[in-house]
């Protein structure tokens, strides 16, 4: 496959189970000419919005009606390119760059995918049962429309390939976990690099000099340590289950709750997982999963909200104090995603009390709201803490590019 000189768009799907997010970027200078996300695939009542960002007005139009599948969604998707002028038959377009969640130990680079590829992504289904196998699907999808076209993957779990042993190793017998491929992968790995590099951009230092506990709070959050740009340790293992309270995960827990909910309370492994995967988290613990709407709840006094909150932050401080304990010293702890990036009170109440680990915050600086990576520390602490909007997209659009353009 080669690439036309003049070809310097490229479209990034995120595909999930019943959503795609979109955008189409210029990568001449990393504009974005178009954004965009299809959800409730599959229902009555699915919904397309898009947004063209060229030629000056910037209008969404929203499309409410049945989008059948992931086929359906993207056809859609390129009718409302095509209306801009920006349809996937462009000769501009220079790749279709993939979210893949789940990378395994094989795929640690992004990645061009052909049939062989393709394979091996299917056998990583089991390991990411929620997540690669909507993204398999996008890149199907993608491919039967531009079959010319470079499509690449971009992987969450391979920024943390650089784990050493000690931390992605589970003490579980190690015939059994290799056998069966158990070990720590971490996930959001392109949003923890990035957010990683923007931070030491931030502080006005390079990269390999900073140390960065990057805490990525969306839907689905997880917390890395970041050494010298290298991830050392992160919270999510085999699967995005395991570290950070979540909005519908519960994060860590004794495994023996699983033996439990079998022995004791006769559930099936699927009922289990689903229970643990869908039907916890801040969901489990009081019935909302927008911390927006649970922080309303708390202050009007709602105690269930309240908990949520409670359990949802000493998570989290566990998590500054271990990664400040394994990075030995620490430069900044980034926020980032969803939560991350909009939540005062989340950030407040996660450093609160971390005095000690040299963090503190200035109230007038954590309750500006803003786009911009921006520093929210008191001018005494010793840490600084950073709010870092990530940009997955842009991300997995530069490493798709520079993949394909070599
Ligand atoms: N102003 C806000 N305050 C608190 N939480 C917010 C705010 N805005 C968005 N969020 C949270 O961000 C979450 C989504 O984050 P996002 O990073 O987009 O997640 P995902 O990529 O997993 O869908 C929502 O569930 C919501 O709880
Ligand atoms: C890996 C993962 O948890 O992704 P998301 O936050 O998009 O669900
Ligand atoms: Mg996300």
């Amino acid at each position: 496959m080669t690439v036309s000189r003049a070809a310097n768009r490229v479209l990034v799907l995120n595909s999930g189970s019943s959503s795609v997010k979109y955008q189409l970027l210029d990568m001449a200078d990393a504009s974005r000419l178009a954004v965009g996300l299809v959800e409730r695939i599959g229902e009555e009542t699915s919904r397309l919005k898009h947004t063209p960002l060229t030629g000056g007005g910037a209008e969404a139009r929203v499309f409410e009606g049945p989008i059948a599948d992931h086929k359906a969604a993207l056809e859609a998707v390129a009718a409302e390119l095509a209306k801009d002028g920006l349809g996937l038959d462009s000769p501009e377009l220079a790749a279709i760059g993939h979210r893949v969640v789940h990378g395994g130990t094989k795929f640690t680079q992004p990645t061009v995918v052909d049939a062989e590829v393709l394979a091996e992504l299917e056998q990583l289904v089991p390991l990411a049962p929620l997540h690669n196998p909507a993204n398999v699907t996008g890149i199907e999808v993608a491919r039967a429309i531009r079959p010319d076209l470079p499509q690449v993957a971009v992987f969450d779990t391979a920024f943390h390939a650089t784990m050493p042993e000690a931390a992605y190793r589970y003490a579980i017998d190690r015939e059994t976990a290799d056998a069966l491929s158990i070990r720590r992968y971490g996930f959001h790995g392109t949003s923890h690099a990035y957010v990683a590099r923007e931070t030491a951009k931030l502080l006005g230092k390079a990269p390999e000099e900073t140390n960065v506990i990057v805490l990525h709070l969306g839907n689905g959050a997880s917390a890395s340590a970041v050494r010298g740009g290298v991830c050392v340790d992160t919270s999510m293992g085999l699967t995005p289950l395991e570290g950070l309270v979540m909005g519908t995960r519960s994060g860590d827990l004794d495994p023996a709750v699983i033996f439990h909910l079998a022995r004791v309370g006769g559930k099936s492994v699927d009922e289990i997982d689903a229970l643990l995967n869908k039907k916890s988290g801040l969901i489990g613990l009081c019935g909302d999963n927008d911390m927006r709407e649970i922080l309303r709840r708390r202050d009007e006094g709602d105690a269930s909200a309240a908990l949520a909150f409670d359990v949802y932050i000493h998570r989290l401080k566990k998590y500054i104090g271990a990664y400040t304990a394994v990075l030995g010293r620490i430069d900044a702890v980034a926020f980032t995603a969803g939560v991350g990036e909009n939540s005062t009170p989340v950030r407040e109440a996660a450093i609160a009390g971390l005095e000690e680990l040299g963090l503190a915050l200035d109230g007038e600086r954590n309750a500006v709201r803003g786009d911009e990576p921006r520093l929210i520390s008191a001018d005494y602490a010793r840490v600084a803490v950073a709010v870092v909007p990530t940009d997955e997209e842009l991300e997995i659009a530069t490493q798709a590019y520079a993949l394909v353009t070599g």
